[in-house]
């Protein structure tokens, strides 16, 4: 059994933390908050997080040097805006035939890059350089409660795949292996932002049509932007694709959706993350993509009304109004032009 250390001791943190302790490996969660830790081993939960008893296998830690050091695997699971700042702590520390896995769904601002792109330039000294990316429609509640669920881990040499394959498939965790870590990052991070909206369409009292209108829709824009950046577009009809946009977009767990059915009540954005007290990847992943959308000149239309709607204070109802009244179309447009793109024509 090996020694793994998680980085981060949120929701998502734990849960995954809960996965491996069952399957007998020795966890080390890292939390970068001394009381936070002291708590968890006083108790064995993490209250603020999860509502879960934690195993025995897990003794949380605030020292990184000590929780990464002599670590087979090290798993990153803060939010995407503070994985630069964890990495360059970690670099020193991390064993040289250690895996890197990270679990978090966002894009950054301004940079426009994906997660495993920011752990491969801020770990200088990692000599795999073959981050691991594992995501899926994956509720840590439901995880926290050994409820079946499927995840997809991916990198470049599917080896080390498999190494994340083995080290966290249990009897109801159930972990694909795919080449694809493009898409599946993507996949991850984007659907977040179709949370949002529908979110806003159930806080605006619309029903389920609208919602598997934006889910399918959604699904079409994210396969767009994805092909045109080197994803396989039969990964966004996968487990990190469709799989997790369903999820995401149905479940009172997701915090992207939660937020978005406060703004479409009416709430402000300020008002509504700072009720959240988790974070809520989808704000910032919708800066990232409407700025992608424009580099790779690629349609977005339910992108460009969440933007609005969160930056350019514009008003919930209207932005439905605008998506419904757009230019007609056929509707396979799209997908016939990704799969022109995929056969290279
Ligand atoms: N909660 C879930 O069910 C799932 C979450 N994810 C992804 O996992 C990532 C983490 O999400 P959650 O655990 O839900 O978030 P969370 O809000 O529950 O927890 C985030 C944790 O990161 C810590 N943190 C924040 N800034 C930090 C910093 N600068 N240095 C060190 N630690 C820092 C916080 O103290 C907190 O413990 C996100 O990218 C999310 O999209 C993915 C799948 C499922
Ligand atoms: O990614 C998730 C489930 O797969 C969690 O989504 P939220 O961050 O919206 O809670």
């Amino acid at each position: 059994m090996a020694k793994v250390a998680v980085l981060g001791a949120g929701s998502w943190g734990t849960a995954l933390s809960i996965v491996l302790a069952d399957n007998g490996h020795d966890v080390r969660l890292w939390t970068h908050r001394a009381e936070q830790a002291e708590e968890i081993n006083e108790t064995h939960r993490n209250n603020k997080y999860l509502d879960a008893d934690l195993p025995e296998g897990i003794k949380a830690s605030s020292d990184l040097e000590a929780s990464v050091k002599g670590s087979e695997a090290v798993v990153f699971v803060v939010p995407t805006k503070a994985i630069r700042e964890v990495a360059k702590k970690v670099d020193p520390f991390l064993e040289k035939e250690a895996i890197v896995i990270h679990a978090t769904k966002g894009i950054e601002p301004k940079t426009m890059k994906r997660v495993s792109e920011m752990l491969n330039e801020e770990l200088e000294n990692y000599e795999y350089k073959e981050i691991i990316v594992l995501s899926g429609p994956s509720h840590a509640e439901e995880v926290a409660q050994r409820q079946p669920t499927t995840v997809t881990v991916s990198s470049l040499q599917i080896e080390h795949a498999v190494r994340a394959q083995n080290l966290f498939f249990n009897e109801s965790f159930r972990v694909y292996t795919s080449n694809d870590i493009v898409g599946i990052e993507l996949g991850g991070a984007l659907k977040n932002i179709i949370a949002l909206g529908a979110g806003v369409s159930d806080g605006l009292g619309y029903g389920d049509n609208a919602k598997a209108a934006l889910i399918t829709r959604g699904l079409a824009e994210i396969a767009r932007l994805g092909t045109s950046l080197g994803a396989n577009p039969l990964t966004f009809l996968g487990l990190p694709g469709v799989g997790d946009l369903i999820v995401t977009c149905t479940s009172v767990h997701s915090r992207n959706w939660r937020a978005g059915n406060l703004l479409g009540k009416g709430d402000k954005l300020e008002a509504v993350l700072e009720q959240m007290g988790m974070v809520v990847e989808g704000v910032r992943t919708t800066e990232a993509a409407y700025e992608l959308a424009r580099r790779q000149n690629i349609e977005m239309p339910i992108v460009d009304a969440i933007h609005q709607l969160l930056f350019e204070k514009r008003d919930a109802a209207e932005i439905v109004q605008q998506l419904m009244t757009r230019t007609k179309r056929e509707e396979m447009d799209d997908f016939a032009s990704i799969l022109r793109k995929d056969q290279g024509k």
